[in-house]
């Protein structure tokens, strides 16, 4: 009698284990099959993911340690490299350029990214960020997670819910003049841009115009997770600048890129190749706009959060570079554009207009007016190599791609092993 129902139970367990891996088998596929009304609604914002780029191996040669001992001696030297890594992704401030150099250092070192859904890159921005939105999470999932790049409305709370507690946390700020003619060319079929003229005409009628999106107007105060729409007075300044401080370890400056790489590596004790780059995201100069000092001074007044959080930072960045060495900053930048010189020489043809890049899966996403510039490579190079310039040039769209068909494949061979474990007679 024990023995019937020690037996039913064992059968009971078993049919509940099988029922559980259909009902994760079913999840995932309708996960990969959803794409609600609201992401199409949002896909100027979050463009789908379609291209993809194939999943090659990285060797030591393709993460460009063939090219100096600076690895060697950072093995011997007393700082661990950081991997894990919080970068808040702000909008039109060079962060693809910071987000590929995050994504090809974890991919070449086997690392795991908290990565949107699929087909949604921005984690459902503009929405506030939410642990659901990570694909794949669990509560169980949180000390898995080593990077998480993705563009989001920062919602600290819920971010703390994914990454582990002794996370690195940065992010990037540009200038709010260049950074506001660059969002006016990128996002201008979006409502508060669509119907004006110039950014003049928008500027000189925001009452008409401005339909309280943030693309335009205060982007990095609404991507830090602050109202974008809030009190102007010095002591909201304050408080904004000094909330980001106790949150970020880095906050980086756009328009001071090589000195923000070099503190970048010193901060996470990574090598001057883990920081090598080339501009991403970057148009061409038919789709930039001059800015008269009169407009200049109205986007400024127009954008005053991120106008006061940029000065406080800008500051901030170089009270950090008087700490760091001015000669040593010297030093390193020198080193640092000399060893993308001899990259570029080794990967890049030439930038082009998405109609002239050879490799379709090269091209990056276009928006607005702007007319966005990806890479040729060269021909010819060796495997390690094609690899590592190939990285260095694709574009986020095809490279979240590519990391959540790895990661996910992974996770299938896990579960795949699990239930071959199950089955297998003992
Ligand atoms: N290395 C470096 N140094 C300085 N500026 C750089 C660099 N890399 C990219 N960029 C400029 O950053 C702008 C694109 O920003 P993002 O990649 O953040 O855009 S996006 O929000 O992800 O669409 C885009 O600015 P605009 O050309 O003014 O639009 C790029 O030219």
């Amino acid at each position: 009698m024990k023995k019937r129902t020690l037996c039913r139970r064992t059968v009971c367990l078993k049919l509940l284990c099988v029922a559980l891996i259909v009902t994760g088998v079913l999840f995932t596929t309708l996960q990969i099959l959803d794409v609600s009304t609201e992401e199409r609604r949002n896909e100027q914002r979050n463009p789908p993911m379609t291209q993809c780029v194939p999943i090659l191996r990285p060797t030591p040669a393709s993460r460009g340690e063939h090219y100096n001992n600076e690895n060697k001696e950072r093995e011997n030297s007393s700082c661990k490299a950081i991997t894990n890594i919080f970068f808040l992704k702000t909008h039109k401030t060079a962060s693809s350029t910071i987000m590929n150099i995050l994504l090809r250092y974890g991919e070449f070192h086997n690392l795991t990214f908290a990565l949107p859904l699929y087909n949604n890159s921005q984690f459902l921005y503009p929405k506030y960020f939410s642990a659901s939105f990570v694909d794949g999470f669990s509560a169980r999932s949180k000390d898995t997670y080593h990077i998480m790049c993705h563009h989001m409305r920062f919602l600290l709370t819920e971010v703390e819910k994914v990454v582990p507690a002794n996370t690195f946390y940065f992010t990037i700020l540009r200038n709010p003049v260049s950074l506001m003619e660059s969002s006016f060319s990128y996002y201008k079929s979006t409502d508060s841009f669509i119907r004006a003229k110039s950014l003049e005409d928008f500027l000189s009628k925001t009452s008409y115009y401005y339909r309280g999106n943030s693309h335009a107007r205060n982007i990095m105060t609404f991507d830090l997770g602050f109202n974008h729409n809030g009190k102007e007075s010095p002591k909201h300044f304050r408080l904004t600048g000094k909330m980001v401080e106790a949150t970020y370890d880095l906050v980086l400056i756009t328009e001071y890129f090589d000195e923000s790489l070099v503190l970048l590596k010193d901060a996470l004790c990574w090598t001057f190749d883990d920081v090598l780059s080339f501009p991403l995201n970057t148009r061409t100069n038919s789709t930039k706009l001059t800015i008269s000092q009169e407009t200049q001074e109205k986007i400024k007044s127009w954008n005053q959060l991120d106008w006061q959080l940029y000065v406080y930072f800008n500051n901030s960045f170089w009270e950090r570079v008087e700490k760091f060495g001015k000669e040593r900053m010297q030093r390193e930048i020198e080193e640092l554009r000399k060893r993308r010189d001899q990259m570029s020489k080794l990967c890049l043809q030439n930038t082009a207009v998405a109609s002239k890049i050879r490799d379709k899966s090269l091209i990056p996403y276009q928006s607005g007016k702007a007319i966005i510039l990806g890479y040729n490579l060269k021909s010819g190079l060796g495997k390690a190599e094609q690899l590592l310039c190939q990285r260095l040039v694709t574009p986020e769209i095809q490279y979240t791609n590519l990391l959540w068909a790895k990661q996910r494949k992974s996770k299938f061979s896990s579960i795949k092993s699990w239930i071959i474990g199950v089955r297998r007679p003992k």
